[in-house]
């Protein structure tokens, strides 16, 4: 029996910042991060979206797109570091928000006996709920589960993480019907807790926070969406992990250079050209290049047979990641979904190629596995137009981006957008305070 991906949709924001836009803005010469970092759009939320809005939007669109009976959903497991309260699950908000519109034709909370819970561990959040999904279904081969990624990757103004900004979802649908892709139960695993990236807990005064003054005590103690990192460091940290997990894999398997077998290798992307950066480690220690300094190891880079293997096997995951930015923990999943749309757009034949995957979250742990894709991989991928949807998304200026950014705009900047907004935020109910209201704007 095989188990994995039977379906999957995505969800990114209409609204989207021209990189060149911001660096200009920055001082920062538009070639380092178009040319360098491979950065083009940055996708941004509007006033009303948010992880959770994301998130619904992305299962909707999977039940919808792919008829599947949300009945039959026995669990949805969502990978996220965006979570908008510390005790109830994004998740509980998203299934809430799509039961809602689901009522009218299958009656009320159509997700009572389904089992919802938040997954978090930085950006590998999403794959560990991939992990246990996985796991629910091998164990109970007639029951379906759903894995949602959805965040909203957001750094201080003017930081360096700035410009790999990003956001958005993507929602998996995992049976043991796997259509569009077979996963092997063999998982490569490294951890080690570092302080790379992470979003501890800060005290604020009430007017240096964004959003709603009125709402907060003079000093307030909260977790804000922007992390306190060490960008280089964590790029370090990233590179020692997927090194670790990859062995550990290659020690599981028995496999001796599994990377030379896969058609892609898809990656959790901070930024586009993350990716192909990083794995130079690995790809050196397999073909036994040395190399003492960072220069040397940048050589490697430019080799002929490196560059074979990264217009292969490589660039078409990044193209996604270029027009959106960071998706924190649906970054990898974007990374497969660029690359089987570009291979559909070009009617390249994938079915039983191998895929290898290559998670990462700060904090720090990385995962690797791979997968077979299916005969019937097309009848899902043809339900995604991903590129031509990321082409009819809306620019703003500099100036909107900033205020987006500040929390200072209380109108949508579309406000003629349609899906899921948040509505209101609960401010005068002592009982209620902090509870958050939505609705779907058709
Ligand atoms: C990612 C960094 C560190 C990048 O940091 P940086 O300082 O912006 O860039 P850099 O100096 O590392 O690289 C710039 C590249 O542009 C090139 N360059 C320079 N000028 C030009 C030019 N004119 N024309 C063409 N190319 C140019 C330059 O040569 C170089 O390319 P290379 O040669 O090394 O391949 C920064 O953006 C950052 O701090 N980001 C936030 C943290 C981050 O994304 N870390 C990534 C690893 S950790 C991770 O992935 C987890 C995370 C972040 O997603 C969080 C989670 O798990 O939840």
């Amino acid at each position: 029996m095989s188990f994995g991906i039977e379906a999957a949709s995505y969800y990114v924001p209409s609204l989207y910042l021209e990189i060149k836009d911001l660096a200009e803005e920055r001082g920062i010469e538009p070639a380092k991060l178009e040319k360098g970092l491979g950065l083009h759009k940055m996708g941004l939320p509007d006033v009303h979206e948010d992880a959770a809005t994301f998130a619904a939007e992305a299962l909707l669109r999977l039940i919808q797109d792919y008829t599947i009976n949300p009945k039959e959903i026995s669990r949805i497991y969502l990978g996220t570091e965006s979570a908008l309260d510390a005790a109830k699950p994004t998740a509980s908000y998203a299934m809430q928000m799509v039961e809602k519109v689901l009522e009218e034709s299958l009656g009320e909370r159509v997700f009572r006996n389904c089992d919802v819970v938040d997954m978090t561990f930085a950006c590998v959040g999403g794959v560990d709920a991939l992990h246990n999904a996985l796991d629910f279904v091998r164990v109970n081969p007639d029951k379906k589960a759903v894995v949602v990624a959805s965040d909203y990757a957001k750094y201080e103004l003017a930081s360096s993480g700035e410009y790999t900004q990003g956001g958005g979802a993507v929602a998996l649908l995992i049976s043991a019907k796997p259509d569009l892709l077979e996963i092997e139960n063999n998982w490569g695993v490294a951890t080690e807790s570092v302080f790379d990236f992470f979003k501890p807990r800060r005290q604020y005064n009430k007017e240096d926070l964004n959003g709603a003054p009125e709402m907060y005590p003079d000093k307030i103690e909260v977790f804000t969406d922007e992390p306190v990192f060490d960008g280089q460091y964590s790029n370090q940290c990233y590179q020692d992990r997927i090194r670790e997990a990859y062995q550990h894999y290659k020690e599981i398997t028995g496999k001796e250079k599994p990377y030379k077998d896969w058609k892609y290798l898809v990656f959790h992307l901070p930024y586009a050209f993350h990716g192909k950066r990083v794995f130079t480690e690995i790809y050196s220690l397999e073909n036994g290049i040395s190399y003492q300094t960072p220069n040397e190891q940048k050589a490697v880079a430019k080799s002929e047979n490196y560059m074979q293997l990264i217009n292969s096997a490589i660039e078409k995951t990044q193209r996604a990641s270029s027009e959106i930015g960071n998706m924190y923990t649906a970054s990898i999943f974007m990374a497969l979904l660029s690359g089987l749309q570009t291979s559909f757009n070009e009617n390249e034949d994938l079915s039983g190629k191998e895929i290898g995957f290559f998670g990462y979250g700060s904090g720090s742990k990385s995962k690797v596995f791979a997968g077979k894709i299916s005969p019937n991989w097309k009848t899902v991928v043809e339900k995604w137009n991903l590129f031509k949807n990321l082409n009819n998304r809306r620019a703003v200026d500099f100036e909107t981006y900033e205020k987006l950014h500040k929390k200072r705009l209380s109108q949508s900047v579309n406000p003629d957008y349609k899906g899921f907004g948040l509505v209101s935020i609960e401010t005068k109910n002592p009982v209620l305070i902090g509870a958050r209201y939505y609705h779907r704007q058709n």
